[in-house]
């Protein structure tokens, strides 16, 4: 059972170092960052800031080389269903037809039942893909693969969707159209967002809060709150919203300042 007053995923005094044989490399430095249920936010920052790192740490691939990560209050100890991962590449399996991609996450953690035929069409549906479950990845184009890629992400029921760059390789049509998408689908199955992107027009029009990081070493610079109207249009009525543009120029003023000090 969910408390729904703990945060889902919190770092405390969070530094993660890389360490090879010939170097060590800071990656982040004192974060602290707490999420809450239902929350969408995004990371942004300069190219080596963290952002993926963050994201590992999160998804329990690596572990925190000192402070503490927690999903729901205790301490992830390694990769779990209750963070789904969706990256900029779909990664389907081409030898796979499109309902066995989206059931690949049940299957590999044994979950899969008589009724999983039944949710991935349903998925698929409620992505606008109805009549693609026996096609094969090649049949679809780049934007329904990853809405395949989506369906997949959803069908372990995470608590916790990582999402790095999902949109970064669509057209620019299909990403709003992505955008809407994915927002609508997280906000109505109460889902908790992270998203890494480099377009900062998405991370406003998506999110509740922007999260801008700095770099060398990959740490918190500032926190902006999106306004409710931005907050509660959806992504592609967003940016049309009164205070984006404002918004928008506020951050960007923090990003140059934080490439600045580099
Ligand atoms: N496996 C690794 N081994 C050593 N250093 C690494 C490794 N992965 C990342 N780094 C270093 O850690 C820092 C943070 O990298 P990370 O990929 O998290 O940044 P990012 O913000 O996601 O970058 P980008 O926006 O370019 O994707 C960088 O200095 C990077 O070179």
């Amino acid at each position: 059972m969910i408390n729904r007053m703990v945060p889902v995923i919190q770092l405390k005094d969070v530094d993660l170092a890389y360490v090879t044989d010939h170097a060590a490399t800071l990656a982040l430095q004192d974060m602290n960052l707490s999420v809450e249920d239902g929350e969408l936010i995004s990371l942004v920052g300069p190219s080596g800031c963290g952002k993926t790192t963050l994201l590992s740490l999160m998804a329990g691939l690596i572990s925190p080389s000192r402070g503490l990560v927690l999903l729901h209050g205790k301490p992830v100890t390694g990769p779990t269903p209750e963070v789904g991962y969706m990256l900029q590449q779909d990664y389907l399996f081409p030898w796979r037809s499109i309902v066995d991609n989206v059931l690949l996450g049940l299957e590999l953690t044994n979950r899969l039942t008589k009724q999983s035929a039944e949710l991935a069409e349903e998925l698929l549906e409620g992505m606008g893909l109805s009549g693609t479950a026996q096609l094969y990845p090649h049949q679809l184009s780049g934007g329904m693969r990853q809405r395949v890629a989506l369906a997949r992400t959803l069908a372990t029921n995470p608590d916790l969707l990582l999402l790095d760059e999902p949109f970064s390789a669509l057209d620019y049509q299909t990403k709003l159209q992505l955008e809407d998408l994915v927002v609508d689908t997280l906000k109505q199955r109460r889902k908790t967002g992270i998203l890494v992107t480099h377009d900062l027009s998405e991370a406003i029009a998506v999110s509740d809060r922007v999260i801008v990081l700095g770099s060398k070493p990959g740490r918190i610079r500032s926190v902006f709150e999106v306004p409710k109207n931005i907050r509660e249009a959806l992504p592609f009525y967003a940016r049309e919203e009164p205070g984006f543009n404002a918004l928008f120029h506020e951050i960007w003023g923090e990003l140059e300042a934080s490439e600045r000090r580099e």
